[in-house]
């Protein structure tokens, strides 16, 4: 983080929570380069989740990496980590700068088009650090982002551009609900990496 940067962050919730837009942080050439090696060597996987008591396999892609082979549990079947590359390792490192913290995994999602998206939740696993920093870093199509206020139900609307960076911080998961909109205007992929603390 420079002297200046800053000015230009700012928190996006009017109340009941932190999440600051950092704005792109990282240059174009960066943005192909890491949106090219993810593509091809992230350990891409169909997610599986249970929902009204059916198995559903989502179109969405996912892989979690992490510092060591952390096993978790989503939608009641145990999976395993894979390890950090060095490209995931390089982001890593830009997001600790850029955010003042410090991360030890990360879920990747590949949206392979705009009617691909993820419904309404917060990040609130037992394994997440409480209250702990999630810094979402966007890589190729642009795609509106939206914040549902769990009680009155305020949203709030942002664009989330190519290597821009968002990170929600205290009371986001708590007071608020997330979502990635899907839409038929955008017909090329993006990848999103969400780095967070878990607790091992
Ligand atoms: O794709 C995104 O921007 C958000 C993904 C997300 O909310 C999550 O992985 O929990
Ligand atoms: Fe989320």
């Amino acid at each position: 983080m420079d002297l200046f940067s800053s000015e230009k962050i700012k928190n996006i919730l009017p109340f009941d929570g932190i999440t600051n837009y950092h704005g792109v942080v990282l240059n174009l050439n960066d943005c192909s380069f890491y949106y090219e090696k993810l593509m091809n060597s992230i350990n891409w996987k169909n997610d599986e989740a249970i929902i009204f008591g059916k198995k559903i396999i989502t179109k969405r892609k996912v892989a979690w990496y992490g510092e060591s082979e952390f096993s978790y549990k989503y939608s009641g079947v145990t999976k395993t980590a894979n390890i950090f590359t060095k490209e995931l390792l390089e982001l890593k490192s830009v997001v600790e700068k850029e955010t003042q913290e410090t991360y030890n995994s990360c879920l990747l999602n590949l949206y392979h088009s705009g009617e691909e998206g993820m419904a309404y939740h917060s990040d609130g696993e037992k394994m997440l650090k409480k209250n702990g920093a999630i810094a979402s870093l966007s890589l190729g199509a642009t795609r509106k982002f939206s914040f549902k206020h769990k009680e009155n139900k305020q949203r709030i609307d942002i664009v989330l551009e190519n290597g821009s960076l968002l990170v929600m911080k205290s009371g986001t998961q708590t007071n608020w609900l997330h979502r990635l909109p899907p839409t038929k205007k955008v017909k090329t992929p993006r990848i999103n990496l969400t780095f967070r603390t878990i607790e091992l």
